[in-house]
């Protein structure tokens, strides 16, 4: 049965990884300035936000999610998260315990790699000043292809022999060596189309060079990344961003701040602001009182200390930024893997009928290109179907592929029931 999508948080030591997944989650895992902070990977629900399906159907006030939350028609559905502890430059060799943090990711689907934009740690962790952070970027994606690449040498004379001898498609030979990383055929024929020597060369004739490149597509394609640079609030990020935007392509990049979304979620959970996740706004109680509201909203009024560390963070973060960014990293994962949000209705009519029932109360993500037949393997195994309906009450073909707003509200009919 297809499992949910895993998106692992990598990075170095100290770079942020485990305030951002407290941000992104309501997980309390131990933050720390030191290195190796994060011993265990652990795994914690974030919140994607995506704009819900009820408002196209007028549906907002009976909209009731099982898990996660919907306002206003902005949904928050919950997604896996992996939290992978501080890689070093060296990890395929076992540096800083990197085979086992490594290995924690064959199941991710796509990563965040959390950055520390002001240079202020060096490619280990430790502190300093004026680190180019750019390097991360590379060392990084480097140390996850000669892992990929180390576990595949050793094997490859055996591989070759083996392909030859049988006949075997390049796809399943390719299979066989990557499905321990969860490779599918899907990502496979991918990899296998986007290889300029496979029409010309034999597999078994690859030298050396194209089998390396083989490997650096292959983790492109299984890997797709977002690169999170944290902790733009810190005054020497600015000229760092800057450099990293001319080498990168900016739908890759988010710019974040982990540690602002905390603080503003802890004065959010402690009644002393209004605090909309994702945006710019924050209302204070001398906010509120100014715009004439007598009680402040209810908020707690604050003292000039944390007055002033709200005035800076807006100007810091909020105002040039437009956001924390946090939530953004989320959303821009969900758009590299392709993720799209299907709504499985048990009654179809129901959202057609006046009244006051609660609808929508599931929401699952799958990955583009998935057919109907695919979402109900995912939701209910391998169960037959006697057939399925759309949005229009009209039944669809379990070949036709899903997306947003296409086939995405669905109603499964079980053979026997
Ligand atoms: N200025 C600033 N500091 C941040 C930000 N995010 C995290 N930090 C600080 O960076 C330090 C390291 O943060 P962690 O979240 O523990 O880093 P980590 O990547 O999980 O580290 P390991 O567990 O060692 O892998 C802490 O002192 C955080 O407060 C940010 O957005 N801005």
């Amino acid at each position: 049965m297809p499992r949910d999508p895993l998106i692992a948080l990598v990075g170095k030591p100290s770079a942020g990884k485990s305030t951002m997944l407290n941000s992104l989650t309501d997980a309390t895992s131990k933050v720390g300035n030191f290195p190796f902070t994060t011993i265990d990977p652990q795994r914690a629900i974030g919140y994607l936000r995506i704009p819900c399906a009820c408002t196209r159907f007028n549906k907002e006030s009976q909209c009731t999610p099982t898990y996660g939350s919907c306002t206003s028609g902005q949904r928050s559905v919950p997604i896996e998260l992996l939290d992978v502890a501080g890689l070093v430059p060296g990890a395929h060799l076992g540096r800083g315990l990197g085979n086992k943090f490594l290995d924690d990711l064959r199941h991710a689907d796509a990563l965040i790699h959390v950055v520390d934009v002001s240079g202020t740690t060096d490619a280990e962790g430790k502190e300093t000043r004026g680190y180019d952070p750019s390097e991360d970027i590379v060392w990084l994606r480097g140390e996850i292809v000669r892992w990929v690449h180390g576990n595949l040498v050793g094997r490859w004379g055996g591989v070759k022999r083996r392909h030859k001898a049988t006949k075997a498609k390049v796809q399943d030979t390719l299979l066989g060596q990557f499905s321990g990383y969860g490779a599918n055929m899907v990502i496979i024929n991918r990899l296998v189309d986007s290889l300029p020597f496979n029409k010309t060369t034999p597999l078994d004739e690859w030298s050396d060079e194209q089998v390396e490149e083989m490997v650096e597509r292959f983790v492109d394609e299984k890997f797709p990344t977002v690169i999170a640079l944290n902790k733009v609030d810190h005054p020497d990020s600015a000229q760092n961003i800057q450099r990293i935007s001319k080498r990168y392509p900016s739908e890759s990049l988010v710019l974040c701040s982990a540690v602002a979304e905390c603080f503003l979620r802890k004065l959010k959970k402690q009644g002393f602001v209004k605090y909309e996740e994702g945006t710019e706004f924050v209302d204070t109680y001398e906010d509120l009182v100014a715009d004439g509201d007598a009680s402040g909203g209810g908020l707690k009024p604050m003292d000039e200390k944390l007055k002033n560390r709200i005035e800076n963070l807006r100007d810091l973060v909020l105002y040039r930024f437009g956001s924390t960014g946090v939530s953004d990293v989320l959303t821009r994962a969900a758009t590299v893997l392709g993720l799209v949000p299907i709504f499985p209705v048990r009654n179809i009519h129901m959202l057609t009928a006046p009244g006051t029932q609660p609808v929508f109360r599931d929401c699952v993500l799958v990955p583009k290109n998935t057919t109907v037949a695919g979402v109900a393997r995912r939701i209910m195994g391998d169960g037959p179907i006697a057939f399925v309906e759309g949005a229009d009450g009209n039944r669809v073909s379990e070949d036709e592929i899903v997306g947003v707003g296409k086939h995405d509200v669905l109603s499964f009919k079980m053979a026997g029931k």
